[in-house]
């Protein structure tokens, strides 16, 4: 029997912009931008005497005009250093959507974090990211998106982080990634035994499009529902990559109304045009045609 996607926890998260939280100016400018989601960042973007002034600039940012139609997410530095448990406070207080757990190495970490959500009676509703940028993340990534199914657990989605992956591996950044795509697809892997949502890492060269075209067909032909972003320019390329394609669309629509047909009920597989499609397929075409009708739905930025 082919297993149903649940299209209502089907998130659009195709185009996810980091913005340091410490630049009141990208802080701003994030209300205008087109992406589906924003991790304000604590960790590698603000250093460590400005750790307090960036808390204090998303105090401001939150208590301003909601952010409209984007997932708010907050990047915070681990626990284990000496800021991690002020911006989890902060987190606490301002419920964002979710809170990314950087350098996340064993399923304990995630756990660890979701107890501390539940011993402080935060909502359900505030979910729990994590990015898989250690070599021990790596490896024990199965058992990291396993943890969220642990009950109470709040794990939704895993971020992949190539800059301290390179430099915790010596991999050298490289067109193709080729020595990266066995860990990409063992993330991959990971989200999808799990129903969560893999995020392909950063691409820093932000003035090379072309390159980044390259990368974002690359991550959306790995199956990751979506990009990590460090700049406005890379939203539209992003969006355009990880949403389905017009073709896509006509596609599936032609396989949901293959099998409406009533010659088609109680058939699991049909010819259509020579070319075999089985309900699983079926199951495919309207989780497409769900995240294209999320897409139109959004209002522009
Ligand atoms: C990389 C940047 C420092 C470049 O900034 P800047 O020099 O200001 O670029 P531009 O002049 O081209 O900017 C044009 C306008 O766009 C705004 N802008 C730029 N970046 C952002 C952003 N991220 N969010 C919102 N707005 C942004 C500028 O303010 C300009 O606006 P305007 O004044 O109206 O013209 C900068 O892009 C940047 O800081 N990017 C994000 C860096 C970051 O978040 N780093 C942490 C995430 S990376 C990561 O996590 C790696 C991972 O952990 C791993 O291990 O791989
Ligand atoms: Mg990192």
């Amino acid at each position: 029997m082919s297993r149903t996607i649940p299209l209502r926890s089907l998130h659009l998260r195709r185009s996810v912009l980091s913005v340091p939280a410490i630049n009141l100016r990208a802080l701003e400018k994030s209300h205008s931008l087109d992406c589906d989601a924003v991790i304000f960042d604590l960790e590698d973007s603000v250093s460590p005497e400005k750790k307090g002034q960036a808390r204090e600039n998303l105090r401001g940012f939150f208590a301003g005009p909601p952010l409209e139609g984007k997932e708010r997410i907050i990047r915070i530095n681990s626990l284990s250093s000496e800021f991690g448990a002020a911006d989890l406070d902060l987190v606490k207080a301002l419920l964002p959507d979710a809170v990314l757990l950087p350098k996340v190495d064993e399923p304990g970490d995630v756990t660890d974090i979701s107890d501390l959500l539940a011993d402080a009676e935060a909502p359900e509703a505030l979910r729990i990211w994590a990015m898989i940028e250690t070599p021990r993340g790596v490896l024990n990534v199965g058992a990291i998106a396993g943890a969220g199914r642990t009950p109470g657990a709040r794990l939704d989605c895993l971020v992949v982080g190539l800059n301290d992956l390179r430099k915790e591996t010596g991999v050298l950044p490289q067109p193709g990634r080729s020595y990266l795509v066995p860990w990409l697809m063992q993330v991959v892997l990971a989200v999808r035994a799990y129903g969560l949502d893999a995020i392909d890492s950063v691409f820093n060269d932000f003035k090379d499009a072309e390159g980044f075209d390259a990368e974002c067909g690359q991550g959306r032909a790995m199956g990751f529902a979506g990009k990590m972003l460090i700049h406005p320019s890379q939203i539209e390329p992003a969006n355009r990559h990880f949403g389905p394609s017009a073709e896509e669309i006509a596609e599936a629509e032609a396989v949901i109304s293959a099998f409406a047909d009533p010659d088609a009920r109680g058939l699991n597989v049909i010819n259509a045009n020579g070319r075999m499609i089985e309900r699983l397929h079926l199951v495919q075409a309207e989780a497409l045609v769900h995240k294209a009708r999320l897409i139109s739905a959004r209002k522009p930025a």
